[in-house]
């Protein structure tokens, strides 16, 4: 698996599996939908968990734990799961040979796990505000074609779950979260994502309002919805009975917020990034960030090389530059370039004869293959501008690409054309739901119809008079659409 056998230009899907396998991200498993999450993949998922976990820390998240299993009773507790997701709930139904009497079904979201405890736990506004959230699994039986990282049944994620005295506060906290959301991808991942709110047909059932950061990818025009925040409004307060006694010793509902995001994001850096080599890392994420290789010459000064390898290693790894050295004697040098390019290693140092005499090292790019030579004496200076360099262009390289994607129309035709050319389209919308079934109806393939991803926060000026591209009524409003994962 040194070698892709699928172009990402030319067969994305396969490409996509190829190299998550031999990036050794991914194990593939004898159940559909059901994928082994490799080293490589769960330092990454490391990587953005010390992150989150750290900011959510400040702002007095507690992390909690609940059982991933629950009962039918509390589970149909909440319209949301008996509408579009009673299909994906999985069930537990026996216990060795014995069935249970009381089927258990297994955590698809924890809302109606957790908020018979809210509800117990909350009694006076002392007890507000209550800001949980739990690092876990959650299993859904999705029926699309599995994707590793971005279909799966099972994946990892962290989820959410605010209860407060005030609306104000619920809204406030979900925007941060949002934020955060934003600098995983932008700032971590190397992603470019959108700011919105979807449409009310794409909002959870148990919402009032969902917020999102969507990325795109270019290769196939699909939106991904990457991370969501949802307003819950007191719905879930009223079905749950989560109330308080206020201030003036009046009993009220608390104000909800919930929020997420997945492995889901590992996937998207994937697909954005990686090319015909395999993958690229961008170096925030990289758990080895140098490479560093001998390249003999015939018994040219062997055991020299290999000793300034070490060096140059050890030089990196105590200027907190996570470098790593492959001194395996069975591989050529060219084997070992394949395979680190493939792993997605942000940069590789190769030492010859020739840069022992000259003192240097070479240097190259995994980003853009450039090949540079640099003095030992600049080493961990040279080497720290390098990386932080690949990290800002792999992020601007993606969001030129993205913004090249990005077309805006006017009317029907405009928008047809947009979509047959794999763009994320801008329109001005009536808000009407039969809009968006219309588009549905009429723009379903084997990529899935097109619907909207969101309403940018950042909302371009609609001159008055503007129309709907699709009914031809007042716009209200700017608003991304696509197809999506
Ligand atoms: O999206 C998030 C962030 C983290 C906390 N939860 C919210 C809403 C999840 C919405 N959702 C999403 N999918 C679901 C699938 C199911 F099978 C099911 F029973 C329930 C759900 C479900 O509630
Ligand atoms: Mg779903």
């Amino acid at each position: 698996f040194l070698k892709l056998i699928n172009r990402k230009d030319q067969n994305f899907q396969h490409w996509y599996s190829e190299v998550v396998f031999s990036a050794k991200l991914i194990e593939h498993y004898d159940i559909s939908g059901l994928y082994i999450l490799r080293p490589s993949a769960v330092e990454i998922w490391e990587t953005l968990q010390a992150f989150f976990d750290s900011e959510i820390k400040k702002m007095n998240v507690e992390n909690c734990y609940f059982p991933m299993f629950v009962l039918d009773s509390h589970l149909k507790k909440e319209e949301a799961h008996n509408s579009g997701f009673k299909q994906e709930v999985a069930w537990v139904t026996k216990s060795g040979q014995s069935d249970l009497e009381a089927h258990l079904a297994l955590r698809p979201s924890s809302e109606t796990i957790m908020y018979p405890y809210y509800s117990k736990w909350i009694r006076g506004h002392r007890d507000l505000p209550l800001k949980l959230n739990q690092w876990c699994n959650a299993v859904r039986w999705v029926v699309g074609d599995p994707t590793p990282f971005i279909r799966s049944r099972e994946f990892l994620w962290q989820e959410g779950h605010g209860a407060f005295a005030t609306e104000d506060e619920a809204h406030a906290e979900a925007l941060e979260i949002l934020e955060l959301y934003r600098r995983i991808y932008e700032e971590y991942l190397a992603v470019p994502v959108i700011k919105g709110t979807k449409s009310e047909m794409e909002t959870f059932g148990g919402a009032i309002y969902t917020n999102t950061v969507e990325a795109f990818i270019p290769n196939t025009g699909c939106g991904i919805q990457g991370a969501t925040t949802h307003c819950l409004g007191q719905k879930f307060a009223e079905k749950f009975e989560v109330k308080f006694e206020d201030k003036k010793g009046e009993k009220a509902m608390v104000w909800q917020n919930s929020w997420g995001y997945s492995t889901r994001t590992i996937g998207a850096m994937v697909m954005v990034h990686g090319d015909d080599k395999g993958l690229v890392l961008p170096p925030k994420v990289a758990s080895t960030q140098v490479i560093v290789i001998p390249v003999p010459y015939k018994d040219v000064d062997t055991q020299g090389i290999y000793d300034t390898c070490k060096a140059t290693v050890n030089m990196l790894c105590e200027a907190k530059i996570r470098a790593e050295l492959d001194s395996r004697d069975s591989y050529s040098p060219e084997k070992k370039y394949s395979e680190w390019e493939m792993k997605g290693v942000p940069l590789r140092i190769e030492i010859r004869p020739m840069d022992l005499e000259n003192k240097q090292v070479c240097v190259v790019r995994r980003d853009n293959g450039a090949k540079i030579h640099i003095a030992n004496a600049d080493l961990v200076e040279e080497i720290r501008k390098f990386l932080n360099n690949i990290q800002q262009n792999m992020f601007d390289v993606a969001k030129q690409k993205r913004d090249e994607c990005i077309q805006v129309i006017h009317t029907w035709e405009e928008f047809k054309e947009a979509l047959n050319q794999r763009k994320m389209i801008l329109a001005p919308w009536c808000d009407e739901k039969d809009v968006e079934l219309d588009v549905k109806r009429k723009t379903e393939n084997e990529m899935g119809p097109a619907k909207t991803l969101c309403s940018p926060f950042d909302q371009p000026e609609l001159p008055e008079g503007t129309k709907c591209f699709k009914s031809g009524k007042p716009a209200k409003k700017w608003t991304y659409w696509g197809r999506s994962y």
